[in-house]
């Protein structure tokens, strides 16, 4: 889910506006003036985009329109400063165990008065804020393997579901590639499931490394991987697999303990479903397990 969607939702714009006037003792024209007056320009640094979300919320007000609120717009500089406050982002610290502020620029000193105000409106829109980081966060711990740091099979599920409505509205085709290991029982029975675990992550961080950009790698469960990668032929997806390949058997970590690996791939062809793409990728790869293992076959 997008950010900014949850934040925008969760002000329940339509009431929240009403609502921080009434709990300030301002009518919403005063409270609109006061914020006018302010020309606040906020900037929370890391956090700029989603804070600017909350200032939509307050645009649709009498008096203050999105172009006037750009005109005054100043992201990462003080142009229109006469003084900057800096207040902490509640609930954040703990998130991410680093500390966050908000940076207010003010075209004109506050008063006692207005600067109390700023600080209990910037406690509502902070709280929101910290409930969207929560979520982000919890989102990231539930889409992250935590033994390799790739994303898991839930994140896969996610990122092919992305992929597939692109290449259907686009007509361009991607490949899934699906990785696991030969034999890798034998190596937590040899040297021990932390041996295993150091397996797994050293794969892991070497096909991140291999990985161009725009390409993904997951960790589907146990000791095998995904990747989907944009590949538009069998012929590119081939040399992807090879470079994996070849990659790995460089590793004297790797061939100390006999790890290597069979490959499956497939490129996706027009009226696939996750579904039908994953067993065709599934089923190659258990051509090359049936056949000797440590290669790649294509479907
Ligand atoms: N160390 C470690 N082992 C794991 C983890 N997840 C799964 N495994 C082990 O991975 C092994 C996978 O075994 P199999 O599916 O038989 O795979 P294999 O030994 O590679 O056999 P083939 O795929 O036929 O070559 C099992 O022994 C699991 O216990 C993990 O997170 N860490």
């Amino acid at each position: 889910m997008d950010l900014s969607t949850t934040i925008y939702d969760s002000t329940q714009h339509d009431n929240f506006y009403p609502a921080a006037s009434a709990d300030h003792g301002l009518s919403v024209s005063e409270l609109t003036a006061f914020i006018n007056d302010l020309m606040a320009t906020l900037v929370l640094e890391e956090l700029g985009s989603i804070y600017f979300n909350h200032l939509q919320v307050l645009l649709p007000i009498e008096g203050l329109s999105l172009s006037d609120f750009d005109a005054r717009w100043v992201y990462g500089r003080a142009s229109l400063t006469s003084v900057p406050l800096e207040l902490p982002v509640n609930n954040v610290a703990s998130l991410d165990e680093q500390a966050h502020n908000a940076y207010y620029y003010l075209t004109q000193t506050l008063t006692m008065s207005q600067r109390t105000i700023l600080v209990q409106l910037h406690d509502m829109f902070t709280k929101q804020l910290g409930h969207a980081l929560a979520y982000r966060q919890l989102h990231k711990m539930a889409t992250k393997d935590m033994l390799t740091g790739l994303g898991n099979r839930s994140a896969f599920d996610e990122a092919l579901t992305r992929q597939l409505g692109w290449a259907q509205r686009h007509h361009e085709p991607f490949a899934l590639l699906v990785i696991d290991l030969d034999n890798f029982k034998t190596v937590n029975d040899t040297w021990g499931h932390r041996e295993g675990d150091n397996v797994l992550v050293t794969i892991a961080s070497q096909l991140k490394g291999l990985l161009r950009d725009e390409d993904e790698a997951f960790r589907f469960g146990g000791d095998e991987l995904c990747c989907l990668l944009d590949c538009q032929s069998q012929q590119q997806l081939a040399c992807a697999a090879a470079r994996i390949q070849h990659n790995l058997k460089q590793s004297d970590y790797l061939n100390k303990r006999h790890i290597t690996c069979s490959l499956g791939g497939t490129i996706y062809r027009a009226n696939d479903d996750a579904g039908s793409l994953f067993d065709r990728a599934d089923k190659a790869l258990y051509k090359v397990k049936n056949s000797g293992k440590c290669g790649y076959h294509a479907a």
